[in-house]
């Protein structure tokens, strides 16, 4: 699908159907319980009736897909760790032994791994290459790509929701990984929020203090160099994002296209999330939040977005890895819905 197809589809991208929320609910009701006792579980379900159209969704089928891409800006000192990483973790997804895999295998969750902008030298076996470029150019000298190739980026994560229609898939993550995306992330949320780059500056993979001032400072000299239009989403992503950002973009507007629930993740997605909410509202009604990163700016983002994350786990990771640990609160939920005995069987009515 070209640019202007995409586009055009982002005007009339499909709501929930408030038909079936509401017969979900009345379902959750008439359950062995007192009313509203399963809280969040109970809201997940009433959404997911919604977003599938149905009483009885079935989420089986469940699938992260994890979008690398590196970062110019990384020649700045802003990782604890260097650009290789990105290649080499490519390498652990395809062998299976990264801890998104083990949670995946966990909840029961098939991987997939897309390079839609990696400088590895090599793509491993088994993941798909859809490189955009290798890397983005360092956003504290110009714009980290140009819309072009954003705009490229974000077909390649719309077309990764279309092959999950495709191929049946019911439930899906987004996961991410690209050393340096953090700086990114936060420079994306500074524009998109609109506060104080500083206070949405954290530690990413683990820098100390110092280590963070200057990660403020290269993001804060970013948005000066490049004035990113904050009306603009494209614009954002494309002169202080990233190649997996706008992937992931893609990917949760394609998902909202094709109803496909879809569950973010940590700081990295959430700012995807909201740069593609930005772009048409409704991709919100699709999206869950999985958990609360450590990262300073993710409550934020996830406030903009109207999001309650399941979980606080203080993890900081990425790669989807929060994202595929809610999957099961989201089957319990269905669970539930589905195989519990009704008050009116037990003979049991509320007195109030
Ligand atoms: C071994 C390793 C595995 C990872 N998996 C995800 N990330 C996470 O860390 C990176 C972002 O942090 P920063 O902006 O500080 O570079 C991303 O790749 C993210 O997915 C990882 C990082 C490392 C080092
Ligand atoms: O919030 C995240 O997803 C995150 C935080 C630190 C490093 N990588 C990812």
């Amino acid at each position: 699908m070209n640019w202007e197809e995409l586009s055009a589809h982002l005007q009339n991208l499909p709501t929930p159907d408030p038909r079936f929320a509401k017969r979900m609910q009345e379902r959750l009701d008439s359950l062995a319980k007192p009313k509203g006792s399963l809280g969040r579980l109970e809201e997940m379900a009433v959404r997911l009736a919604g977003i599938t159209a149905s009483t009885q969704p079935e989420m089986v089928h469940k699938r992260v897909v994890v979008f690398c891409g590196d970062h110019g800006v990384t020649e700045e000192g802003v990782s604890a760790y260097p650009s290789e990483v990105t290649g080499w973790m490519m390498e652990t997804f395809a062998r299976g032994q990264a801890a998104i895999n083990v949670l995946a295998r966990q909840a029961g969750a098939e991987v997939k791994v897309v390079d839609v902008g990696s400088k590895a030298d090599r793509v491993p076996k088994g993941v798909v290459n859809v490189r955009v470029r290798p890397g983005t150019a360092n956003m504290a000298r110009g714009p980290a790509m140009s819309r072009a190739e954003a705009e490229q980026a974000l077909a390649v994560g719309w077309k990764q929701a279309e092959t999950a229609k495709e191929q049946g898939v019911q439930l899906l993550a987004a996961g991410e990984m690209g050393i340096g995306n953090t700086t990114a992330a936060a420079a994306v949320a500074a524009v998109l929020t609109q506060r104080d780059a500083t206070t949405l500056t954290g530690m990413g993979t683990g820098l100390g203090d110092q280590g963070v001032r200057r990660k403020a400072a290269v993001i804060l000299q970013s948005l000066r160099i490049n004035q990113p239009d904050s009306s603009d989403p494209m614009d954002v992503l494309a002169k202080v994002g990233g190649l997996e950002i706008a992937a992931m973009a893609g990917f949760m507007l394609g998902a909202a296209f094709y109803r496909i629930p879809v569950v973010i993740d940590g700081l990295i997605s959430s700012v995807a999330a909201l740069a593609a909410v930005h772009m048409a509202p409704q991709v919100r009604e699709i999206l869950f939040a999985s958990h609360l990163s450590v990262e300073p700016a993710h409550g934020i983002v996830l406030e903009k977005l109207g999001l309650t994350p399941l979980l606080d786990a203080e993890m900081r990771l990425g790669e989807g890895s929060g994202a595929v640990l809610a999957f099961p609160l989201m089957d319990a939920a269905l669970r539930l819905s589905q195989e519990m005995a009704l008050l009116s069987e037990l003979g049991i009515h509320s007195q109030s």
